[in-house]
Parts: C-alpha cells; sequence; structure tokens
C-alpha cells in the first residue's frame, strides 16, 4: 500500500517516517511540504543514508492518483482545508489536526478559526482505535484524536461506560512534553523558558476540552462539564493525564482494576498496570502504548485514574497508523509494536 505525508518536516510528519519506514505493508510513495526544494535529510540530518527523498509539492490530484493514503500531519486550520480537497477522490485520509473532530460552530468557538465546512467534517470518523474499531474499518476519512484527549479519554472510558462516577465531577490534571508544541519556534518552548520550570496554560480553556466531553458523551449522555487544566513538562516527549472522579458507590482499587483489565483485555495497546503500579511517560516513551494505573481512595470515595503515552506516538503518528492499519484491513498492531525505549 502507497502513502503518502502532507507535513512531513514537523514532529507529527518525521515520527510517521520512522514508523512507515519500517512498516511490513506501507510504503512511503511520496512526501510533501511547501518548502518542496529540500530533501528530508536536508530538514533532518538523523535520516541520512535512510532517507534522502525530496520533499515534493503538496497537489491533492496528484497524490491521490499515486497513493492508497495520504497522512495530513499539517496544522490546524491547514489540515481541513486539504481534507475537502482529498474527500471525493479514490484515497483515503487520516488527519492528525484538529479540523475534523468538533462540529464547525464549536470549532470556531475553541480554535478561533475559521473550520471546514460541516459536509466534511461530518464524513470523518473520530479514531479513537481502541473504542472505534467497527467504524474505523469502514471509514475513508479519519479524524485522528488530540493528544491530550487520548490518553485522558482511554484513562476515563470504562467507568464513564459502566456508569460508575459522578457526571458533574471530572477533573484532569494533564501534562505534556514539549513536542506536543510541534518543531515551530516559540518562546514558551524555549530552553531558557521551559528548561527546569513548569507552566500551566490555556487553563479551562484548552481546544482540547470540547472534544473529551464530546466523547464522554457519545459513551453517556448525561456526562456534563469537565475541568481540564493543562501543563507543560521541561521533557522532550510524553503526557501524563491524572484524572479524579467521584464514585457513585463503594468499589475497591481491585475491582477497578479488574474492570479495566477486562475492558481492555482485547486491546494489545492499552496496559493497565496492577493494584500499586503507577505508569512513568518514560515507561511508554517511542512507542504506540498507553499505560493505566488507578486507586480509589476510600476516604473520599474519589479514583484517580493515571493514564500515560508519549504524545508523537499514540498521541499522534502512532494511533494514525494504528487507524490506517484497520482502515486496510491488517491488524492493528502492524509495524507499531516497538519496545519503549528507556531509560
Ligand atoms: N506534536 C504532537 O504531539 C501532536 C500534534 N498533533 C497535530 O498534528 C499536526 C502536526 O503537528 P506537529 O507535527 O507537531 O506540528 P509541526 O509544527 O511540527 O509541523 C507541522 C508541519 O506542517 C507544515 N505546514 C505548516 N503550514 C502549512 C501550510 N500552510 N500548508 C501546508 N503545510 C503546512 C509544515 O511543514 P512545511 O514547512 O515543510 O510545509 C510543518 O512542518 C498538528 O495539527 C497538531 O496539532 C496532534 C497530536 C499530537
Ligand atoms: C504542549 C502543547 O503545546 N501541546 C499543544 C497540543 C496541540 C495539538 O495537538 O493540537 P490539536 O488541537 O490540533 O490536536 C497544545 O496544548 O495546544
Amino acid at each position: 500500500m502507497k502513502a503518502s505525508i502532507i507535513g512531513t518536516t514537523g514532529y507529527g510528519g518525521a515520527e510517521l517516517l520512522r514508523i512507515l519506514k519500517n512498516h511490513p505493508e506501507f510504503e512511503i510513495s511520496s512526501i510533501h511540504s511547501t518548502r518542496d526544494n529540500l530533501a528530508i535529510s536536508d530538514e533532518y540530518p538523523h535520516l541520512i543514508g535512510i532517507m534522502n527523498d525530496q520533499l515534493q509539492k503538496i497537489e491533492p490530484e496528484k497524490i491521490s492518483e499515486s497513493a492508497d493514503i495520504v497522512f495530513l500531519a499539517t496544522p490546524s486550520g491547514v489540515s481541513g482545508e486539504l481534507a475537502a480537497q482529498f474527500v471525493n477522490k479514490n484515497i483515503k485520509i487520516v488527519d492528525l489536526s484538529g479540523d475534523l473532530r468538533l462540529p464547525a460552530s464549536e470549532y470556531k468557538q475553541w480554535y478561533k478559526k475559521e473550520p471546514t465546512s460541516d459536509e466534511v467534517i461530518n464524513q470523518a470518523v473520530y479514531g479513537l482505535t481502541e473504542w472505534n474499531r467497527d467504524i474505523v474499518k469502514d471509514s475513508h476519512l479519519i479524524s485522528n484524536p488530540g493528544c491530550y484527549p487520548t490518553a485522558t479519554l482511554l484513562g476515563l472510558a470504562p467507568v464513564v461506560v459502566e456508569q460508575l462516577i459522578e457526571k458533574d465531577q471530572i477533573i484532569i490534571d494533564a501534562k505534556s512534553g514539549i513536542s506536543g508544541a510541534g518543531r515551530s519556534l516559540s518562546r514558551t518552548s524555549s530552553f531558557a523558558e521551559a528548561n527546569e520550570n513548569f507552566t500551566a496554560y490555556k487553563v479551562n480553556q484548552h481546544q482540547h476540552t470540547p472534544e473529551i466531553e464530546q466523547q464522554l458523551k457519545v459513551w453517556n449522555k448525561e456526562m456534563e462539564a469537565i475541568t481540564f487544566t493543562t501543563q507543560l513538562l521541561p521533557i522532550t516527549r510524553g503526557i501524563m493525564a491524572t484524572c479524579y472522579v467521584k464514585l457513585k458507590e463503594n468499589y475497591s482499587t481491585k475491582q477497578l482494576v479488574e474492570l479495566y483489565e477486562h475492558t481492555y483485555q482485547q486491546s494489545p495497546f492499552v496496559r493497565v498496570r496492577p493494584v500499586g503500579n503507577y505508569p512513568s511517560v518514560k515507561e511508554v516513551a517511542g512507542s504506540n502504548y498507553c499505560d493505566i494505573g488507578l486507586h480509589i481512595d476510600e476516604r473520599t470515595g474519589r479514583m484517580t485514574i493515571i493514564s500515560v503515552i508519549d504524545n508523537l506516538m499514540k498521541g499522534a503518528a502512532g494511533q494514525a497508523v494504528q487507524n490506517a492499519n484497520l482502515m486496510f484491513g491488517m491488524e492493528e498492531t502492524t509495524g507499531l509494536e516497538m519496545t519503549p525505549l528507556y531509560p
């Protein structure tokens, strides 16, 4: 199967290259950039001797004639326009941006950008793979989830689906490594500002808030607004979402660990930790795993759920390929069974 990548020079694009270069079924047929005078190894010297392909112009007509799938690793605001140019062509599409995840009116409110048309958005299937395998398989257009929503939703799903928690008491304390902000330079992600620092940002205003709420409502339409805080960790990769929920009845930690194990027993990329064991971001770095640990505080009736992913893998390119695998009838693990890079 032939795959093209647009936005190749970004971090998500580079991670797609790393995965697809070693994928047994996908072959990278073309890589694209707005700067088509470069070879990818000019932009990324770590690829010298591995991949020296020339970056090409972004020409949807040509790409859809030569590839079976295109990955849009482009910024929000750009991806939607590109998706609109591919949807009626004979090519499958996986978009890594936020452009297709929300209805147009809500997108405008949270992203403060012009949305693409509802006609395109409505064709997209939300690619939270573990919960949407059946619709992902039959889709031609995938809206890949955001990095924070992936960690958060996989952590919350079992207790929301089983309706074990209060509908208006979810608090999510989330932290991301700096690669989550992409490769462009900015003051907040510069070394001097981020190193040995720890900063909260977009408090109660993060664009992933409605994406999380929307999916919680799919699982249980009674669910109400969440409290969501995002923070910048001085590490390169990794997200930890610590979720606090209020249980409706008394359960032991062991009972809920068993529920999580049961829920995810057919999900090779979700690893539930045993009682008393909590994951760290390093333990999933470079891999497509989402590791989840949990504990119930019997004094307060609250449960703490700790969910970690690598933002560039399960939070972006890894999940994108997981979805692409299903779209072409492959095992979802194909080309994605990397062991985490440790230490
Ligand atoms: N980083 C992460 O952890 C995650 C990222 N995402 C999403 O994935 C997408 C890619 O993210 P990331 O790789 O981090 O971002 P980067 O900023 O690192 O890269 C984005 C790339 O998009 C290309 N681009 C920029 N403007 C345009 C344009 N007008 N037309 C076409 N291409 C353009 C650029 O390539 P060039 O200059 O070569 O054209 C750039 O390298 C974003 O939508 C992001 O929100 C989702 C989950 C996690
Ligand atoms: C650390 C950091 O800055 N992360 C980014 C994640 C952006 C992202 O993934 O954007 P989408 O909305 O397109 O998914 C942020 O919090 O905005």
